[in-house]
């Protein structure tokens, strides 16, 4: 099974992600994608955070009908730092293959994540392009690093196992939609999901939509 995995606030889930998810599935062979809702991003602030589980909620209703699978895993596994959980999810589905994607915006600032080029060695790397950061992306310290990784997308559609580090570059229909934008016009979106909690389907965990996370 391949399988992507779009880590994220999701603070709220939104077009965007679906439309980049679905590209990308399709420009690069995968099955599935998973969208990680973070805990907490350790870069991000806590304030201005909604609840673990409405997220997760704003995700499924993003996710409906389509082959992704949003999931707070990274709770159950206990991790916060990408280069953590995905040393854990190789572990627990060995037979899986993973790439993990992402936009420019956080290939921008990839130098700064905790042991950046071991995550790079983990599984590849699918970045896809994003309005406004694709040039400090290209011109970043990871990029720097990854030049010499970079593969064209026919590679990744081959069949056979998927070697790392190797980076490609998605340049589709550029999206501007983004969860900063949303909260602006919305403060209070993530009234909508307080309510029920809500079952993780891949860990069968189940999440309260009204405390922090
Ligand atoms: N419009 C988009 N185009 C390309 N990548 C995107 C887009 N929106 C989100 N992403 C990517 O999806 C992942 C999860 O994004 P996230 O949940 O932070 O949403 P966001 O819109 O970037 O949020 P915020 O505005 O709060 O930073 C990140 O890798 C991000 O780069
Ligand atoms: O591991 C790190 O050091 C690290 C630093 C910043 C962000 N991340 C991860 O990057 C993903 C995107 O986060 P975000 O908040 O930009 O949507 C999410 O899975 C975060 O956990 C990871």
């Amino acid at each position: 099974m391949r399988t992507g995995l779009l880590g994220g606030s999701f603070n709220p889930a939104h077009g965007g992600h679906r439309r980049i998810t679905r590209f990308t599935i399709d420009a690069i062979g995968l099955d599935e994608a998973w969208w990680l809702v973070s805990p907490g991003n350790p870069l991000k602030p806590k304030a201005g955070m909604a609840p673990l589980g409405a997220r997760l909620k704003s995700a499924r209703a993003q996710a409906r009908r389509a082959p992704i699978v949003p999931t707070a895993i990274e709770q159950a596994l206990g991790t916060r730092y990408t280069v953590d959980t995905l040393r854990k999810l190789k572990n627990r589905y060995p037979k899986r293959e993973f790439v993990w994607l992402m936009g420019s915006d956080n290939l921008a600032e990839f130098h700064r994540w905790r042991r950046w080029r071991d995550i790079a060695r983990t599984m590849p790397i699918a970045v896809i392009a994003r309005p406004c950061y694709n040039a400090d992306a290209l011109a970043s310290p990871a990029m720097a690093w990854f030049r010499r990784y970079t593969v064209p997308v026919s590679s990744f559609r081959k069949k056979g196992q998927w070697s790392a580090p190797a980076l490609v570059f998605l340049r589709f229909d550029p999206d501007p939609r983004s969860a900063t934008a949303i909260r602006r016009a919305n403060t209070d979106w993530a009234s909508q999901y307080r309510g029920t909690p809500v079952r993780d389907r891949l860990t069968f965990r189940t999440i309260r939509t009204s405390e922090g996370s």
